[in-house]
């Protein structure tokens, strides 16, 4: 043992030597060879280890090429967990804190790949068993619609109606369900539902919505990759008789719980209907609509403007920032001031030096004299457009939210076709003339004026000149241009919340035109073939004139109703206020007003005051009373300006002081009337809008019985236009329309009780 311990430790001293020895001598080479070798294990390792992958958050794009079904949705929202039955549904991590959802500006045809369904939902509850029968009714009379609806690569199986007090809700309000044959099927929610004031299967599914929104382990928008959703609801008019009463008020609930659990895929705006009145016929205007979206999904892939992840909505809620019409209503809506960036110019004529000539031969006609020849044909190369589309002009336009309809004319969407949509109230001229605010268009054929008045919000932003010399379209092109525009603004409406379907589904049909947007609607040269357009199409028209072209008005073809802007009562006012480019402003005033006298027995024709303190209201009442003595007009409008906070209108010295209130336009309504009566005038005041500031004389000639008459019958307008041409041998007495109803009248505010009054926030107001 002890002489192997002896070899042993001999050995292993030599070996010590000899390992030292190599070390001594290759050193270098072995320290690298080990390193290289401990790197390559490392990377072996690194690459071959399986690891846990990084998924605690959920996805928050889905990639295109991964979706099965032949649409990409078109909100590709955070995927959840599927719930599977049993198990309570929450989502792997803390609940994410998400800011603004980003909104898609346009709206994109989505690629198509065969074979999608989209599976129609109808959701249901009813106490009493008349919402379950209008339901399966309607399912009944509307499914072949619903299966026609599809296409050769989107289909629409038979819709499923499903009971609200049976289902379980985590199946379907958490995320939609999985189909168990695992075919790829994206999902349409349809819910129709009565409310009820007391105790009801309403209140546990209407918890249940909020609940899972407020839940923080899943996302707030679990709903998202519907289809889209939209709500009927059902009530009763005599006990609730408006939405403020409480009429139908679990469905708007239910439209707004899931607006949110679905990240706004509203598909179509909330309908509501009484079984006892109107239910019926709104829920098939409902339905109808419905299939047309449904239609269009089939065929484009997306559910259109406004709705979520198809377009912008404009969810505005900042449209109360004044109460004007249509005049301010642009400038308050953009909130908005027009600033002049470096680019911008004043004059159309500095368009001029910007925009490349044109082939087209323009049609120059010279504003600047009067009373001489009709427009002459003037072969120049250098015709140019009037607002084109490079031009610091057109991008101030659209910007404040016109369509640019060819080169010269617009078209915009009013606040107050907006808030009538929304049931907010309508403009002035639903109060006076019974128009319809949300069926109302609002354009011009001619962006450009002859006048830069003080208190144009749109000053600095509109072309200005006293001569047409630029391109003229046709006017079927522009015709067809801005109603194409307008439905398509009112459809981004689609989506906003407070729409009603019944307005919605109005609101595609344009009953009435305000020319007056902006610019100077007579100087375009084809102005009676395109209200003849309008006309033939039974749209009624409302022409707005600065009085400045005589000869122009003079051959006007008769309109609905015919406006004179009067902006002041003497010359050197109206030199301030309106600040004229033709040298002979008052001249071709004055003769404007003459040729309004002459028309005051073919068509309605009215003066638009707008009344501005310290500079066209003080001691002017006598001046006005001698113009309206002059031209004798059907009407007088009188209303405040508005103040827009331009450069133009604060360089003009215009402040918030200009303003007249309420009270100071009443008074100077009286003192109007007093004076006209006193001149043997037989006018009186019958008509006001106090939350637009603004009241109505009228010519005795609109009163019958002793009761005002102001409002217009447009069938028979356009019955008399049918019968007679647009020439118009008739009187505005034979198109008088019904009695001015009792809350429009001087003394009753004007507001109509169908709407409820908000302020800026969409708060009511008690009117
Ligand atoms: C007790 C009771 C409370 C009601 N509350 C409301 C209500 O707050 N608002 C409303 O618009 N309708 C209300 N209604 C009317 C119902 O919504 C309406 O009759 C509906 O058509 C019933 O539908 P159903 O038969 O499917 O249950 C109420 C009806 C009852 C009987
Ligand atoms: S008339 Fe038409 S365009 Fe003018 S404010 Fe009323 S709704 Fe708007």
């Amino acid at each position: 043992m002890g002489i192997i311990t002896g070899v042993i430790g001999h050995w292993g001293w030599e070996v010590e030597d000899y390992l030292l020895d190599v070390w001594e001598a290759h050193r270098t080479p072995i320290i690298l060879a080990t390193s290289s070798i401990l790197i390559c294990v490392w990377l072996y390792l690194y690459f071959s280890e399986e690891r846990e992958g990084l998924v605690a958050l959920p996805r928050q794009y889905t990639v295109e090429t991964k979706r099965t079904s032949p649409f990409q949705l078109s909100n590709p929202l955070p995927t959840t967990k599927p719930k599977v039955v049993g198990e309570k549904a929450t989502t792997v991590g803390p609940k994410r804190i998400r800011g603004e959802i980003p909104r898609q500006t346009t709206q994109k045809e989505s690629p198509k790949r065969d074979g999608l369904e989209i599976q129609v939902l109808v959701f249901y509850s009813s106490l009493t068993g008349k919402t379950e029968k209008a339901v399966k009714d309607l399912v009944e009379v509307s499914q072949e619609e619903i299966n026609g609806a599809g296409t050769g690569t989107c289909r629409f199986p038979d819709a499923q109606i499903l009971d609200l007090s049976e289902i379980d809700y985590d199946e379907y309000f958490i995320n939609p369900p999985k189909r168990e044959d695992g075919k790829a099927v994206d999902y349409f929610y349809l819910l129709l539902l009565p409310s009820y004031n007391i105790d009801t299967i309403n209140d546990t599914f209407l918890e249940h919505l909020k609940e899972t929104h407020n839940d923080f382990r899943i996302d707030s928008a679990p709903l998202s990759n519907l289809v889209g959703y939209s709500v009927f609801g059902f009530g009763d008019r005599e006990g609730w008789p408006t939405e403020e009463d409480g009429y139908g008020f679990q469905a708007k609930e239910v439209d707004r719980w899931m607006a949110k659990l679905t990240g706004r895929k509203r598909a179509f705006p909330l309908g509501l209907g009484d079984l006892k009145m109107d239910g019926k016929a709104r829920l098939l205007e409902w339905s109808s609509g419905l299939i047309d979206v449904l239609r269009m999904f089939a065929q484009t892939g997306v559910l259109g403007d406004g709705v979520r992840g198809s377009g912008d909505a404009d969810e505005s809620d900042g449209e109360y920032a004044s109460d004007e019409e249509e005049d301010t209503e642009t400038s308050i809506e953009g909130n908005e001031k027009p600033t002049k960036n470096k680019g911008s110019i004043d004059d159309v004529e500095d368009l001029g030096k910007m925009v490349a000539p044109s082939e087209k031969a323009p049609l120059a006609i010279d504003f600047t004299t009067y009373g001489k020849s009709k427009p002459v044909n003037i072969q120049t190369p250098q015709a140019k457009e009037m607002v084109p589309k490079t031009s610091p002009t057109y991008a101030a336009l659209t910007k404040q939210g016109y369509s640019i309809i060819g080169s010269h004319s617009g078209v915009k969407i009013c606040r107050w076709t907006k808030s009538a949509l929304r049931g907010r109230g309508s403009c002035y001229k639903y109060s006076f003339y019974g128009i319809n605010s949300h069926q109302c268009m609002e354009s011009t054929p001619s962006l450009s004026c002859s006048n830069k008045c003080v208190f144009c919000w749109r000053h600095g932003t509109n072309p200005v000149g006293t001569i047409w010399r630029w391109q003229v379209d046709p006017p079927d092109l522009i015709f067809s241009g801005i109603k194409e525009a307008h439905y398509k603004k009112i459809k981004m409406m689609r989506g906003v919340p407070g729409v009603r379907a019944e307005r919605f589904q109005e609101a595609m049909r344009i009953r009435h035109c305000a020319l007056s947007l902006v610019g100077e609607p007579i100087f375009y040269p084809h102005i009676n073939e395109f209200v003849g357009m309008l006309h033939a199409e039974r749209i009624s028209t409302f022409l707005v004139c600065n009085a400045q072209h005589p000869d122009q008005l003079a051959a006007l073809k008769p309109i609905t109703q015919l406006y004179v802007s009067i902006d002041a009562a003497d010359k050197e006012s109206l030199r301030r206020i309106d600040r004229p480019l033709h040298r002979d402003f008052w001249e071709r005033f004055q003769r404007c007003l003459e040729i309004l006298r002459e028309k005051r027995f073919k068509q309605r024709t009215v003066f638009r005051l707008t009344l501005v303190k310290g500079f066209n209201i003080d001691e002017a009442v006598k001046g006005y009373a001698d113009l309206v003595d002059k031209a004798l007009p059907c009407f007088v409008e009188i209303k405040g300006v508005t103040y827009c906070g331009t450069s133009t209108s604060s360089s003009a010295g215009l402040t918030m002081a200009n303003v007249p209130f309420y009270a100071e336009i009443q008074e100077f309504v009286e003192a109007l009337n007093h004076e006209l009566n006193s001149r043997g005038l037989e006018y009186g005041i019958a008509a006001e809008h106090a939350h637009s500031c603004c009241a109505l004389l009228a010519s005795a000639r609109f009163k019958k019985n002793g009761k005002w008459h102001t409002r217009i019958d447009y069938d028979r307008f356009f019955d008399l236009w049918e019968e007679r041409g647009p020439d118009g041998d008739w009187t505005p007495e034979d198109y008088m329309g019904e009695e001015t109803p009792e809350w429009a009248t001087w003394g009753n505010g004007g507001f109509d009780p169908r709407d409820t009054r908000v302020d800026r926030k969409g708060r009511k107001i008690e009117v």
